[in-house]
């Protein structure tokens, strides 16, 4: 039987969050190795049936499919990629925000609420009630639900009442957290991340050589 993946990463969310958050609703136990990590490394890096994944598309898009979580054919997947790629544009701006500099924070987090509550959150809110089912893609559970929930989750940590225009997707939130895969993953004690402290954004910082 195939080992556990291995996830190579700092220990923050950054692109690794989305992974965790993948294996974890599917159901799939993992070991991190954060002492292996260096600067020249590709990161996220995923050890998994035998292969050293990179690139964290690649890594989301296998798991997926070996999963189940990605839809029955090719439309659904069409659809599960059209609301992932959505909530990942916002996911980058969100993993973005502790590293502004502090004077620039209120408008980097202008920017993020806007976008969230005008471009990305009403495709979610219409799709819902377009067909009036409990999953975004084809009435069952996929990737597309798990990567949304990641996304609602981390803008309700900067404003906690970003849903309040989006009465289905505040319910989708309720749904789809009491997955029980999903469940455990917000217990404490899971792999899941806390929002990076700036003990760690400086880290991070440094590690990366970032200068912002
Ligand atoms: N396209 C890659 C991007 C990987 C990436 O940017 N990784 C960050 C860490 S999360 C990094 O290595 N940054 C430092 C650098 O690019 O030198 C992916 O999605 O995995």
């Amino acid at each position: 039987m195939a080992g556990k993946p291995k996830l190579y990463y700092f220990n923050g969310r950054g692109r690794m969050e989305t992974i965790r958050w993948m294996l974890a609703g599917a159901g799939v136990e993992v070991s991190c190795l954060l002492q292996e990590l260096e600067s020249s490394n590709q990161v996220p890096m995923v050890e998994i049936d035998g292969m050293k994944l990179v690139q964290t598309r690649a890594i989301l898009n296998y798991i997926a499919g070996k999963h189940n979580l990605y839809g029955k054919d090719l439309k659904e997947r069409a659809l599960i990629d059209m609301y992932v790629e959505g909530t990942m544009d916002l996911n980058e701006l969100l993993m973005h925000y502790p590293f502004h500099k502090p004077e620039e924070k209120e408008k980097q987090l202008a920017v993020i609420v806007e976008k969230a509550t005008t471009r990305y959150f009403p495709v979610y809110e219409k799709a819902l009630k377009d067909h009036g089912q409990d999953f975004l893609v084809g009435n069952k559970f996929s990737r597309a639900d798990i990567q949304v929930l990641e996304t609602i989750l981390m803008a309700e940590e900067l404003k906690s009442d970003i849903l309040s225009k989006f009465p289905l997707l505040k319910a989708f939130k309720g749904r789809i957290s009491n997955i029980p895969t999903i469940k455990k993953f917000l217990q404490p004690g899971s792999q899941r991340k806390p929002l990076l402290d700036e003990k760690t954004v400086a880290e991070i910082k440094k590690l990366f050589d970032i200068d912002q």
